[in-house]
C-alpha cells in the first residue's frame, strides 16, 4: 500500500492517495468493535446542496461507463428517447416528458444528489444505490429489474497459496493467522458494503483499503490478500487466478430506477412522471422475450377451436387464446371456414407452440414481435404508493 497512517485509532491505508489526511476530503468510519478498519480514500464528500428553487423534475443518468449507453437504449425502447444537444453537455431532455430535465452524472453522484434533493429520479446499478445510499430512508427503488448491468458483489481470494483449501466465507473467517499486527488485507471499491459484510460474517482483524479499478491485480501484486469487487461473467477473476467463495456474495445487482421519497411526496409532477416511466418500462420489459403467434385453423365454431387450443400446454397465452372467425365468400355466401388464433408465447417456446398448433390442425403461422404489454395496473406502482403511505 502506498501509505499507512493511524488517526484516532483507525488504521488508514490508501492505495490511491498517499497524501490523504482524512480531515478535509475524506469520510472516516469509526472502527467497529471487531477491529475492521475502513478508509474511504479519494472519495470526496459531495458539496452541500444549494437547493435551488425549481419546478422541473430531474432525472439523473450515468454520464459515463458501461451503464450509460444501455440506459439510453432502454429509454429509447420505451419511446423515451433522450435528446442530448451536444456530447459534452451534461443536461438533456426527453421530448415526450416536457416537465423533465435529464442530468448526466457519475452513478455514485446520482445517488448522492437524490439524497441531497438535487435530483428526483435516477437510473443506476443497485450496487451503487446500496453503497452510496447506505440504507437511506429517503431512497426508494421504483423498478428493481431493468434487465441490464447484471453483476454481483463478491468476496474473492487467490486460488493457490494459503487460500488453496479455503472455499467458503466461513472457512475464511476461521483462518487463524490474521492478527491486529497482520490483518487480512482487503481491497474494495465498496468501502461501506464490503466491511459491513465481512463483519456480519464474523471476520476479525481486517484492514480495508480502496482503489478505483483493476482490483483483481492486487493479490498477485502482493498488496492485498482478498478483494471485494463486482463479478459478472467471472472472466476477470479467472484470468487473475482468483476464486469466489461460497457464501461470499454481498449482493446481486442490476440496473434500477431509484427515486427520492421526499421528491415523490413533495415535488409537483414527480409522481406523475414516475408513473409514466414505470408503466413504459414495465410494458417494454414485459414484452421482451414474448412473441405473438397467429395461425388459422378449421373448426365448427369458436368454442370448439378454443377447446382444442386450450388442450395444449404451451398455448394458453397471456389470458387465454383469442379466437376470431375468418370470413370468406363461398358461392356468393359469406361463410366461416377458418378461425384465426392469436396467442402470446415466450420466444423460447416458439417452436414447441408451433408444433402443438400444427398437431391440432393449425396452418399458415404468422409470428410478430410485441413492443409493449401493458397490464391493468403494475404491481410495482401499488408497492410504491404503499411505501409512500398513499
Ligand atoms: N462486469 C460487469 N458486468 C455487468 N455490469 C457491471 C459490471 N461491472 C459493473 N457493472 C455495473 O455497471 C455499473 C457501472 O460500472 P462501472 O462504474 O465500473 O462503470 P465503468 O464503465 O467501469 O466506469 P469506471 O471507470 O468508473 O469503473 C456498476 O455499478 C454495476 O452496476
Ligand atoms: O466478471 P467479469 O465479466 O470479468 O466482470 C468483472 C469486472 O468488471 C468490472 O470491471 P470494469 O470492466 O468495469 O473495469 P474497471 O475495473 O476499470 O472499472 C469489475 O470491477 C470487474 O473487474
Ligand atoms: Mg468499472
Amino acid at each position: 500500500m502506498a501509505a499507512s497512517f493511524d488517526l484516532t485509532g483507525i488504521i488508514i491505508q490508501s492505495s490511491t492517495s498517499p497524501l490523504f489526511t482524512g480531515t478535509h476530503n475524506t469520510k472516516i468510519k469509526r472502527p467497529s468493535p471487531n477491529a475492521i478498519s475502513t478508509v474511504i480514500a479519494g472519495d470526496v464528500a459531495p458539496p452541500e446542496s444549494a437547493q435551488v428553487e425549481r419546478s422541473v423534475v430531474r432525472l439523473g443518468l450515468p454520464s459515463k461507463g458501461r451503464m450509460s449507453d444501455e440506459t439510453l437504449n432502454l429509454l429509447k425502447s420505451c419511446q423515451l428517447t433522450v435528446r442530448k444537444p451536444n456530447p459534452r453537455q451534461y443536461t438533456a431532455d426527453i421530448p415526450l416528458l416536457p416537465n423533465l430535465e435529464v442530468w448526466f452524472q457519475r452513478p455514485k453522484d446520482i445517488v448522492r444528489k437524490l439524497q441531497l434533493g438535487d435530483l428526483d429520479l435516477g437510473i443506476v446499478g443497485y450496487d451503487t444505490v446500496s453503497e452510496y445510499g447506505q440504507g437511506s430512508d429517503d431512497l426508494v427503488i421504483v423498478h428493481d429489474a431493468l434487465e441490464f448491468g447484471a453483476c454481483r458483489l463478491s468476496v474473492a481470494i487467490p486460488k493457490e497459496g494459503i487460500f488453496k483449501n479455503i472455499n467458503s466465507i466461513d472457512e475464511l473467517s476461521r483462518m487463524t493467522q490474521w492478527t491486529a499486527e497482520r490483518p487480512l488485507r482487503v481491497v474494495t471499491g465498496f468501502t461501506y458494503l464490503g466491511p459491513k459484510f465481512l463483519k456480519e460474517k464474523g471476520l476479525q482483524h481486517v484492514a480495508i483499503t480502496t482503489a478505483d479499478g483493476a482490483l483483481e491485480s492486487y493479490p498477485a501484486m502482493g498488496t492485498a490478500d482478498v478483494i471485494v469487487d463486482l463479478v459478472s461473467s467471472g472472466t476477470t477473476l479467472r484470468e487473475n487466478n482468483l476464486k469466489e467463495v461460497e457464501g461470499g456474495t454481498v449482493l446481486q445487482s442490476q440496473a434500477v430506477l431509484v427515486a427520492s421519497k421526499r421528491s415523490l411526496s413533495n415535488r409537483e409532477g414527480v409522481l406523475e412522471i414516475t408513473h409514466e416511466m414505470l408503466e413504459r418500462l414495465e410494458a417494454h420489459l414485459r414484452a421482451t422475450g414474448e412473441i405473438m403467434v397467429t395461425e388459422n385453423m378449421r373448426g365448427n365454431n369458436a368454442e370448439e377451436v378454443a377447446h382444442r387450443v386450450l388442450s395444449q400446454t404451451s398455448l394458453s397465452g397471456l389470458q387465454g387464446p383469442t379466437v376470431s372467425p375468418v370470413y370468406c365468400l363461398c358461392d356468393g355466401k359469406v361463410e366461416v371456414d377458418y378461425y384465426a388464433i392469436s396467442i402470446v408465447v415466450p420466444q423460447k417456446s416458439l417452436y414447441k407452440s408451433i408444433q402443438q398448433l400444427r398437431s391440432i390442425g393449425g396452418s399458415g403461422v404468422l409470428v410478430s414481435k410485441i413492443t409493449y404489454i401493458f397490464d391493468e395496473e403494475t404491481p410495482r406502482w401499488r408497492k410504491l404508493l404503499s411505501q409512500l403511505g398513499i
